[in-house]
């Protein structure tokens, strides 16, 4: 097991493996791009939060945004967890994968009209409820369906989680969640409401967090007004604190665990006798999703050298967005470097998934691995440029199993109608 990233991805005899199979067996049934993921890897991840958070009543919703596909939503079901959804299209998903609603709790800060009213009648846990004028409008959507909304309020508790500017959510500046100071008022208005049922609170203050001290003053603010509601007659039943935890992207990296998080917060929640909520999406499933890829052309201009590979932003949409570092690995190690670009096919200046790199020395024909793919990867793919999404691959031991399908022409212009 020399040269390993993970326990689930690492080199045998030169060949990357994912679990018991070698990488190349797979992409060359697939064809790539193709994102492939471990099931083992996912399930690990799934014991260490539920060891962490054992002594201390907690549900854990896994936050589908990080990847919906509907055989890893199962997996999280299967095995007792809840859902944290952001759309009426993740609430549609996590029925189907079968998630019990009431293990299903709500954010975003614009919900549509029908996305509530699908979500009232689903009965689910916690509207996680981000403006006043939400609340009036869920609470008159109730009354219409004749049914009560059970809501926490998103409090903004104004903390840098020192992650990417665009990642931080709780940032007074950041459209996400009340203000403290109008937090009280929110849910003196929602304790008037007649078809609201006042169930908790929430926050979530970013992602990819390296250092969970930021989780502690969110959690204390959060613990603080939950006294001062208390005062007042409101009570609640659960503390909701987000998701965020960061993962590996670099060999070098040591992100916290779940039992540093765990250990950060119960003492501060324990005080209130409420129980926990938490919304892992990246740490669940990040590092258990490579993207593979084929080089098509090397090219050499000079002082720049480019790969280009068959993967664009379009698939992996991080480095353009975010000029996230993602881990390159060869499928198939030859031990010669070079320094080079690695770009995709897209007509982008922006489609590339390393600058500079050096990295083996591949041919055309080749495979790369991009590594720490599982969040955030194809859950933000498109069809940009036309082309026909990558396939989703799972893999259990010595077996895999297509949980998507490559898209072909055909589902690119399926939904459109010519106009004669
Ligand atoms: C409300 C909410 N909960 C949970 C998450 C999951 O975050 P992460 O994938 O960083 O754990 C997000 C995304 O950042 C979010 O917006
Ligand atoms: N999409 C982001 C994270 C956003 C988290 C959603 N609230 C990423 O790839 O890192």
């Amino acid at each position: 097991m020399e040269g390993l990233f993970s326990r689930f991805f690492y080199f045998s005899r030169d060949s990357l493996m994912c679990e018991n199979i070698p990488v190349s067996d797979i992409v060359k049934k697939t064809g790539t791009p193709v994102y492939i993921y471990s099931k083992s890897a996912i399930l690990e991840k799934i014991n260490q939060y539920k060891e962490a958070f054992k002594d201390y009543p907690t549900l854990i919703c896994y936050a589908a945004k990080a990847n919906s596909n509907i055989s890893v939503l199962k997996i999280f079901q299967e095995n007792g967890l809840g859902l944290d959804i952001v759309s009426g299209g993740e609430l549609y998903r996590g029925l189907k994968a079968g998630f019990n609603p009431q293990k299903i709790v709500y954010a975003g800060v614009g919900k549509t009209d029908e996305e509530l009213k699908q979500a009232i009648e689903a009965g689910i846990l916690s509207f996680n409820v981000e403006s006043l004028m939400e609340l009036d409008v869920l609470d008159s959507i109730a009354e219409s369906l004749g049914k009560k909304a059970n809501v926490s309020i998103r409090i903004n508790p104004d903390v840098n989680p020192k992650t990417h500017p665009y990642i931080s959510t709780g940032l007074k500046k950041s459209k996400f969640g009340i203000d403290m100071e109008d937090a009280l008022k929110a849910y003196r208005t929602a304790s008037k409401k007649k078809n609201l049922n006042i169930v908790g609170i929430h926050c979530h203050i970013g992602s990819q967090i390296m250092d969970v001290s930021p989780y502690r003053e969110a959690v204390e603010k959060t613990v603080e007004l939950v006294f001062k509601l208390k005062k007042e007659g409101i009570n609640l039943s659960h503390i909701d604190i987000g998701g965020g935890l960061g993962i590996k992207y670099r060999p070098e990296d040591s992100p916290p665990s779940p039992q540093d998080l765990a250990e950060m917060v119960i003492p501060i929640v324990k005080e209130t006798g409420l129980k926990l909520i938490i919304e892992p999406g990246r740490s669940l499933i990040g590092e258990a999703g490579i993207l593979v890829s084929q080089v098509l052309f090397l090219k050499d201009k000079g002082e720049k050298h480019f790969i280009i590979i068959d993967a664009g932003m379009n698939d992996l949409l991080r480095p353009a967005v975010y000029n996230a570092y993602h881990h390159i690995l060869p499928v198939e190690k030859k031990g010669e470097t070079v320094t080079a670009d690695i770009v995709g096919p897209i007509c982008e200046t922006g489609d590339f998934f390393a600058v500079d790199r050096e990295i083996d020395n591949v041919s055309r024909g080749d495979y790369l691995a991009v590594m720490s793919a599982g969040a955030y990867g194809f859950s933000m793919s498109s069809n940009y440029n036309s082309r026909p999404r990558a396939a989703e691959i799972l893999v259990e031991k010595d077996s895999f199993h297509t949980v998507r399908k490559r898209e072909t022409y055909e589902d690119l212009i399926k939904l459109e109608e010519e106009v004669m």
